[in-house]
């Protein structure tokens, strides 16, 4: 989450808590990274929990931001570089009927899409600072894919999609129930399709993730 962009970074030393449920909370500058585990479940539960205590809180929070690593779409995104949402979509939330999948506003009984208004400044920060950055729909799914044949089946539902990953969703549902804007910036450890474990780059994109943070037009977000 970030807070308002007058407390800058400077030279303070980040601040360690644990939120209750035993979520931990790190404030450094305009951010507080909570750890929530993996899934939109436990960053729906962790953001919640986050916001619901800074809810009488000055300056309050502007922004959340599910981040981490993500499964990037080829050839937009390839491993080691940005992707930035200006969608989240719970690919996997609604039911299998007999005309394929149905999401559940089709069913008639909630949302799976968040706008990320936030999304065109930081793309632009980012390649400004020479990063690859891809730009569009991240999916939020509950089962990492593992063939060609469901990356395709997902790229058809959503044509825009440039990454997969397990939160975003989450943090976005909390985030609307405390009117949050809300953001998803991931850097890219895999590629979406069949499962190739040893192919993944989870410490580099955890590398190019901090990299990121240091770019990112915090005045601009959070004023
Ligand atoms: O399958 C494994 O052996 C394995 C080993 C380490 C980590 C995992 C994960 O599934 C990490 C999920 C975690 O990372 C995000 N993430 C990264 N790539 C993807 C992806 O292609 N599809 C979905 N999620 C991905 C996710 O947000 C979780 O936080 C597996």
């Amino acid at each position: 989450m970030l807070r308002g962009a007058r407390s800058r970074f400077g030279d303070a030393e980040p601040v360690e808590r644990a939120l209750p449920g035993g979520y931990p909370l790190t404030s450094v500058g305009p951010l507080d990274v909570v750890v929530a585990g993996v899934g939109p479940a436990a960053a729906a539960a962790a953001t919640a929990t986050a916001l619901a205590l800074a809810a009488s809180a000055s300056p309050g929070y502007g922004l959340a931001v599910s981040s981490g690593i993500a499964g990037g779409f080829a050839p937009t995104a390839p491993i080691g570089s940005v992707v930035v949402a200006d969608t989240i979509v719970a690919a996997d939330l609604g039911a299998q009927t007999p005309d394929g999948f149905a999401d559940v506003t089709e069913l008639g009984f909630g949302r799976v899409r968040y706008s990320c208004p936030a999304a065109d400044p930081v793309a632009r920060a980012l390649r400004e600072a020479g990063r690859p950055t891809a730009v569009g729909t991240v999916l939020t799914v509950s089962t990492v894919t593992g063939s060609a044949e469901r990356a395709a089946e997902l790229l058809g539902r959503h044509p825009g999609a440039v990454a997969e990953a397990m939160e975003g969703f989450g943090v976005a549902e909390a985030a609307s129930g405390h009117a949050l804007p809300v953001l998803e910036l991931r850097t890219v450890s895999n590629a979406v399709g069949p499962r190739d474990r040893g192919a993944w780059r989870i410490g580099d994109a955890l590398d190019a993730l901090a990299a990121v943070y240091a770019k990112l037009p915090y005045a601009t977000l959070v004023g």
